[in-house]
């Protein structure tokens, strides 16, 4: 049976690697002094401290924050900082969020099909409003009708995509979960979700073989069942 909703990652997936790495990192980077300066005392960002020193107790909290960047780990609170740090970008027109030509006509047919799209991705859900927000392909957030981050749980365990489908209303295999890393989808597929691993490679992405592969969306919907769109996507 085709999917009735359609999760996605982001890094690797709708949009490339590089952008994430080579963009938003340094912009971050750049204004990560001044934000917590101008911003650091108030209660959400005072929070988001708080949670950084617990996590890391032997490091200024600004220390830490450029080491996780450096290593690009996933840690939440990382996340949501650069998240409001990323607002000012995305608003004033600075940035512009990536996404792979072949995204934006599939997501747009499926979800005129009554396709029910969604994003989960390590990237606060502030930022990721923001990508699709303001995408190269426009405002896509009137399509998206769920976004969720590692607040609803670490992308590999499985319990994190069984809270996704319960929020969805659907059933887990009633859901198919597009992402480029073999561990999020053996999760997703362990909590009952179909999966696909998006190879794209652009993005250096290595197929696991675990799991059906695809290197953009419209082969996605072929495979699938999902309807394609209209208009090829732009060379
Ligand atoms: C605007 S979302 C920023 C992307 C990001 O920071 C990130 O860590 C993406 O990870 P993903 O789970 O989408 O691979
Ligand atoms: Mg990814």
């Amino acid at each position: 049976m085709p999917p009735e909703a359609v999760v996605c990652d982001i890094e690797g997936t709708t949009s490339a690697i590089a952008f994430v790495k080579e963009t938003l990192f340094p912009f971050a980077e750049r204004a990560l002094d001044g934000f917590l300066r101008e911003h650091g005392a108030e209660p959400a960002v005072a929070a988001i401290l708080d949670e950084v020193r617990a996590l890391a107790p032997d490091q200024e909290p600004a220390e830490a924050l450029r080491g996780w960047m450096a290593r690009d780990e996933k840690v939440t609170p990382l996340k949501a900082l650069q998240g409001m740090i990323w607002r000012q970008g995305f608003e004033s027109g600075l940035i512009r969020g990536h996404l792979w030509p072949d995204v934006a006509p599939c997501l747009r047919a499926w979800a005129a099909a009554g396709v029910k799209l969604r994003i989960y991705s390590s990237g606060s859900v502030e930022a990721q409003k923001l990508l699709f927000g303001h995408s190269e392909a426009g405002d896509l957030t009137p399509i998206l009708s769920g976004f969720d981050d590692t607040r609803t749980g670490p992308k590999r365990e499985a319990e994190s995509y069984a809270a996704i489908a319960r929020s969805a209303g659907l059933p887990p295999g009633g859901m198919l979960f597009l992402s480029d890393v073999a561990e999020e989808l053996d999760a997703a597929r362990a909590a009952g979700m179909q999966v696909c691993q998006i190879v794209r490679p652009a993005d250096g992405t290595v197929e696991s073989g675990r799991h059906p592969a695809c290197a953009t969306f419209p082969e996605v919907a072929t495979r699938f069942g999902l309807p394609a769109p209209d208009e090829p996507p732009p060379a």
